[in-house]
């Protein structure tokens, strides 16, 4: 489980998160939700120790977040960091490279699912295929935890769609996934937990299933509530 707790981030005299906190199950999907700028990518770049917090703690699996712990968990950002002439092919190689837990064959998979060329360059992908490129390159790490920074953003609904689909496949697995994004539509039968952020605060954080079982709401409805209410 990663478990944030009482984080605070402040850019400047900003206050970008104010004690913020939550939990990520391994085995489930959580999307942290809210509008652009309500500090999504800083939470996730706070889990990844990409950026330091004033306050607060960071846990995975009931341990301080340290050095190691870089080997259970990956992030995905939300645009391809590899070099744009460099062929998908040359950039598995520099993922196998550089990552002892890289995993061929499920990046072998995963290039069949998304029915991706590994001879195109990174500069010649469409938006959709550069997002699962992207998506493949971290999704082949043999890691606990995956963090991803708005996967759909940007993109065609066919593409979201084969990329949704990735979420309830086997290359998934057992894994603990943290999502950002301010789109829930297309995703929200795969989410099982959601966390709305406002403000830098946590506003509500629920299971899908029991919204929808004890209250009959979806993950719009609650949204509707909390951020007009
Ligand atoms: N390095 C930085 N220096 C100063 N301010 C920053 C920095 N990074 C982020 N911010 C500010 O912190 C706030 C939160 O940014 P963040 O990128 O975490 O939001 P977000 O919810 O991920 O937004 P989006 O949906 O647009 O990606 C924004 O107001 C942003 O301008």
């Amino acid at each position: 489980m990663i478990e944030v707790k009482g984080i605070t981030k402040k850019f400047g005299r900003k206050k970008v998160l104010n004690r913020v906190s939550f939990t990520a199950n391994k085995g489930e999907i959580t999307c942290l939700i809210g509008i652009n700028g309500v500090g999504k990518t800083t939470i996730l770049n706070a889990i990844m120790a990409l950026t330091p917090i004033k306050e607060g703690d960071i846990l995975i699996d009931g341990e301080k977040i340290h050095k190691g712990s870089y080997e259970k968990i990956t992030f995905i950002p939300d645009a391809i960091t590899m070099l744009p002439q460099m062929t998908i092919a040359e950039a598995m190689q520099f993922m196998q490279d550089f990552y002892k837990n890289w995993n061929q064959e499920r990046a072998n998979d995963l290039l069949g699912f998304f029915k991706l060329n590994e001879s195109d360059r990174i500069s010649t992908l469409s938006k959709g295929n550069a997002a699962k490129a992207n998506l493949l390159l971290g999704l082949a790490l043999d890691v606990d935890y995956l963090l991803m920074d708005e996967p759909f953003s940007g993109i065609d609904i066919f593409s979201r769609e084969q990329i949704a689909e990735v979420f309830t496949s086997h290359l998934i697995e057992d894994r603990g996934v943290i999502i950002t994004t301010h789109e829930i539509n297309d995703i929200e039968h795969l989410i099982d937990k959601v966390v709305l952020l406002d403000n830098g605060v946590t506003l509500k954080e629920f299971r899908t299933e029991e919204i929808r079982e004890n209250e009959g709401k979806s993950v719009v409805d609650v949204m509707r509530e909390v951020y007009r209410g």
